[in-house]
């Protein structure tokens, strides 16, 4: 513990200066404010996730299930205010967006490192994304980092395994044999069956806000190409089929 320094103030203890400092529009136009609010107020929610997700990974490990679900839990409700802030920016209008646009250059919502670092630590471990990150960057390390460590589906197949579900060396088919036992008898394997239930309560939410990106980039540039240069909206349309937990999502129709 750190003493409390006599006489800190609000301002001193949130670093204020330095927050309210870094929104700097590159243009004159009164929406390019609204646009950098919403991004790094998502990466600051973004942030807070990868931290709860770290807390979550590591009590999975020890079988520590209530104290997990507590850590998932923030994850669920930071993701409903993600997707709920697609609301206010589609205030911004098509014509007061172009206006400004030109000023992003070819940057792009696809160098976000902690959204990808967020689908690693989920389990959706695609390398292709690395390519956007020199390597040896700081971003490029916590990228890799994030691919090489345990992410919350491979924490939930080692609480399987520990359970006595045999996933072999982890093949589709026998992680969906594995929960299926789990639903099919959810009594006997409660624990299991309600952690399965929280990987899909956040699989679910991060496919609502896809959903959102993809209906709020329809509305603001239609079927522009995107400054990342991907084709834009049917891109995005494309990422809502990636899932961290897949056997989750087939198991309904076995049931
Ligand atoms: C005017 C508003 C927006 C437009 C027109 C837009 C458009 C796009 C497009 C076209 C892409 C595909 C990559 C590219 O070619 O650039 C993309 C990716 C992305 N955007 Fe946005 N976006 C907007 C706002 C946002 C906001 C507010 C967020 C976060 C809260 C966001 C986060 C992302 C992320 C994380 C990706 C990568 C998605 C992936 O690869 O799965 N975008 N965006
Ligand atoms: N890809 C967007 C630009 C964009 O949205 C963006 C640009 C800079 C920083 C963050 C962004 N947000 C998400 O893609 C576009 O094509 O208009």
């Amino acid at each position: 513990m750190t003493a409390t320094p006599e006489g800190m103030t609000y301002a001193d203890y949130l670093k204020l200066d330095q927050l309210l400092g870094a929104q700097q529009p590159l243009s004159d136009l009164h929406d390019e404010m609204l646009f950098i609010v919403i991004h790094q107020t998502k990466e600051l929610w973004l942030k807070q996730m990868l931290h709860e997700l770290e807390l979550a990974i590591g009590l999975l490990g020890t079988d520590s299930f209530a104290p997990a679900y507590k850590a998932l839990a923030r994850v669920g409700r930071i993701q409903s205010v993600m997707t709920l802030s697609w609301d206010v920016l589609s205030t911004l209008t098509p014509v007061d967006y172009l206006k400004f646009r030109d000023v992003l250059g070819t940057s792009s919502g696809f160098q976000s490192a902690q959204f990808r670092e967020l689908e690693y630590r989920l389990g959706i471990k695609d390398e292709s994304y690395l390519k956007h990150y020199p390597p040896g960057t700081d971003e490029r390390i916590r990228l890799e980092r994030a691919l090489a460590e345990p992410s919350l589906r491979e924490a939930a197949h080692t609480a399987l395994q520990r359970a006595g579900f045999d996933i072999g060396d982890g093949s589709d088919e026998a992680v969906s044999a594995a929960w299926l036992g789990v639903y099919r008898d959810a009594d006997r394997w409660f624990d299991l069956y309600q952690l399965a239930e929280k990987l899909m309560d956040v699989d679910d939410a991060l496919a609502g806000w896809r959903h959102k990106h993809v209906l709020t980039v329809e509305r603001i540039i239609g079927n522009r190409q995107g400054t990342g240069g991907s084709a834009g909206a049917p891109y995005l349309r494309s990422t809502l089929a990636k899932r961290a937990f897949p056997e989750l999502w087939a198991l309904r129709t076995e049931l």
